[in-house]
């Protein structure tokens, strides 16, 4: 972030002749072959600073790096200055210079253990203080909806940041939850996200969180408008919106002005950047689900984490490695994605979270100092659960021409020990089995000798498997609330110090206002054939062809 060129970075030009002149020598079987000690070099564990029993292990030997490669890019690290960026963004310092505003999403989980003085910071606590005592209300039943009945469902409606967080981390956590609250999300303006979801609510206990930072957004505010509608169809009187609405967000004035008083309103401030969130009041729907100290301890787990970060030498420093890594394949190898595989049910959101998390943060081509970037900046994510991801997609990722860099994520002990743990022994044996996959592949050599001297040369060449696929496994004992803490907050530092190597703010979303804009303005155009003007002659005739066989 410091609004430098990467490329002019003394450690790049190295790592761009240590590409040059070792990739041809980076092979998996030989570096594995020719050292003993390689996963003991190449492998960390995690454990948090505060609580012993919350772990994980690291492997990254199945990557196409040795020992020069690994100093160089840590060198990197250090001339890009990543340490001083930090402590800037811990420090509340005005990072997202594009907005002026400080990044401080670690402060949400901060329980005032560092001094942080941003307006605002000193309120965190009395925010996670109405959280749980609301949380206790209506997981407790105290809170009554209009007619004295208990809430048994929540619906959040929110987008982007004020969504995928809380509907990751629900899933994630759902052994955790209690299980005669339903939770719903409904984030897309598609009417059908609304009508199939009010569809399962009964309006006298169904609780309404609208979640906007800004609660200026078309889709939320469209949204929660038309929840209203719905509810008060039944309950007529606009004084029980009280009891079964409330509001997450910066903006005061828009949410009295929707209807929503300010006591059933949670606060967060501008400082908290949407696609980090969930630690702030928008988590407010996690804690319903899975209670007040679970939810603390997410946080716990994440401010863990965050210790780590700052305190850890580079070399042993989780986060830094993982971006490190992440650069080497997207900057010298040209990887163009890179895949999120979590070996967990409850983690079957996981990707989709990083996909805004990593794609929104650092999908940019401009440097801070505004100049265009001449290299690759933040990669493609994608992925999904195993193992039906293995059923789906991975023969690309195994024989396709592409290469792709993945991380694989697994329990140790799973919540669902169901006949014996064995579905969870299978799972792991894919775990396992697919990094080995592909890092070592399968030479000629033996499919010839599984398929004898009669086997045809398609059939041989097809089944041979070329390997060196780099990956990364990550392992942990059981995904508890304060583990999925540490490791969310892992890939947002990750994202960070990928972000400042590359000279990015990772703090705005400018790319996601033109359409927002384009949009509104054809939408005052829909009406009539004739109002549709100043469009090429694409975007005019889809307009047109729509208005011929719309019926509404
Ligand atoms: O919480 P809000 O203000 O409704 O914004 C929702 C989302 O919209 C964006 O601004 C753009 O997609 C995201 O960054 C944000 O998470």
């Amino acid at each position: 972030m410091s609004g430098r060129l990467a490329t002019d970075y003394p450690a790049w030009q190295k790592l761009q002749q240590l590409y040059d002149t070792q990739r041809s020598k980076l092979v998996l079987r030989d570096l594995f072959a020719q050292d003993s000690q390689r996963f003991a070099k190449f492998s960390r564990e995690y454990v948090s600073p505060d609580d012993s029993s919350v772990r994980f292990l690291l492997d990254f030997s199945k990557n196409l790096i040795n020992e020069e490669i690994l100093d160089t890019l840590l060198q990197l690290v250090g001339e890009a200055e990543v340490e001083t960026f930090r402590e800037k963004m811990f420090a509340g310092e005005h990072i997202n210079t594009s907005e002026d505003r400080a990044v401080l999403h670690v402060a949400l989980r901060n329980f005032d253990e560092w001094k942080i003085s941003e307006a605002g910071a000193n309120e965190v606590s009395g925010v996670l203080a109405h959280i749980k005592e609301f949380s206790d209300a209506v997981r407790s039943g105290a809170w009554k909806g209009y007619t004295g009945k208990t809430i048994n469902t929540i619906v959040n409606i929110g987008i982007g940041g004020s969504d995928l967080g809380p509907v990751m981390v629900t899933e994630a956590l759902k052994a955790y939850s209690k299980r005669d609250l339903t939770a719903h999300f409904i984030s897309n303006i598609d009417g059908t996200h609304l009508a199939e979801t009010v569809r399962l609510c009964d309006p006298e206990t169904t609780l309404f969180i609208i979640a906007s930072k800004t609660f200026t957004t078309q889709e939320t505010i469209t949204n929660a408008t038309s929840a209203r509608d719905w509810f008060l169809a039944t309950a007529k009187d606009k004084a029980h919106v009280a009891k079964h609405f409330v509001a997450l967000s910066t903006n005061t004035k828009a949410v009295t002005e929707f209807g929503i008083s300010e006591a059933n309103m949670f606060q967060f401030w501008d400082w908290v950047g949407g696609r980090y969130s969930l630690w702030s009041a928008i988590g407010l729907s996690i804690a319903l689900v899975i209670g007040y100290d679970n939810f603390e301890l997410l946080l716990k787990g994440a401010h863990s984490m965050d210790k780590h970060f700052r305190t850890a030498p580079l070399k042993e420093n989780l986060p830094v490695l993982l971006a490190v890594l992440g650069i080497w394949y997207n900057d010298f190898y040209g990887s163009q994605t890179h895949a999120l595989l979590p070996y967990d049910q409850y983690l079957h959101k996981f990707a989709d979270y990083f996909q805004q998390g990593d794609m929104e943060s650092n999908g940019k081509s401009i440097t801070k100092g505004g100049q265009r970037v001449s290299y690759q900046t933040g990669p493609i994510i994608w992925g999904a659960a195993g193992t039906n991801g293995q059923h789906s997609f991975y023969q690309l990722v195994h024989q396709g021409t592409k290469l792709i860099p993945a991380d694989f994520l697994a329990p140790a002990t799973t919540h669902n020990p169901i006949a014996g743990s064995k579905h969870h022994r299978i799972l792991l044996s894919n775990f396992f089995a697919q990094p080995e996959a592909l890092a070592f592949g399968k030479t000629e050599e033996e499919v010839r000798k599984e398929l004898g001297p009669n086997a045809s040369e398609p059939l041989v060449k097809s089944k041979v498997f070329e390997g060196n696929r780099p990956s990364n496994s990550i392992i942990f004992p059981i995904l508890d609330p304060q583990t999925l803490g540490a490791l969310i907050v892992l890939y947002e530092h990750k994202i960070f110090t990928q972000g400042v190597i590359w000279g990015i703010n990772s703090f705005d979303q400018m790319g996601v206002e033109l359409g927002k804009v384009l949009a509104k303005n054809i939408l005052s155009q829909l009406g009539s054939p004739e109002d549709v003007t100043n469009h090429d002659s694409s975007t005019a005739g889809l307009i047109h062809y729509y208005q011929k066989y719309r019926k509404e």
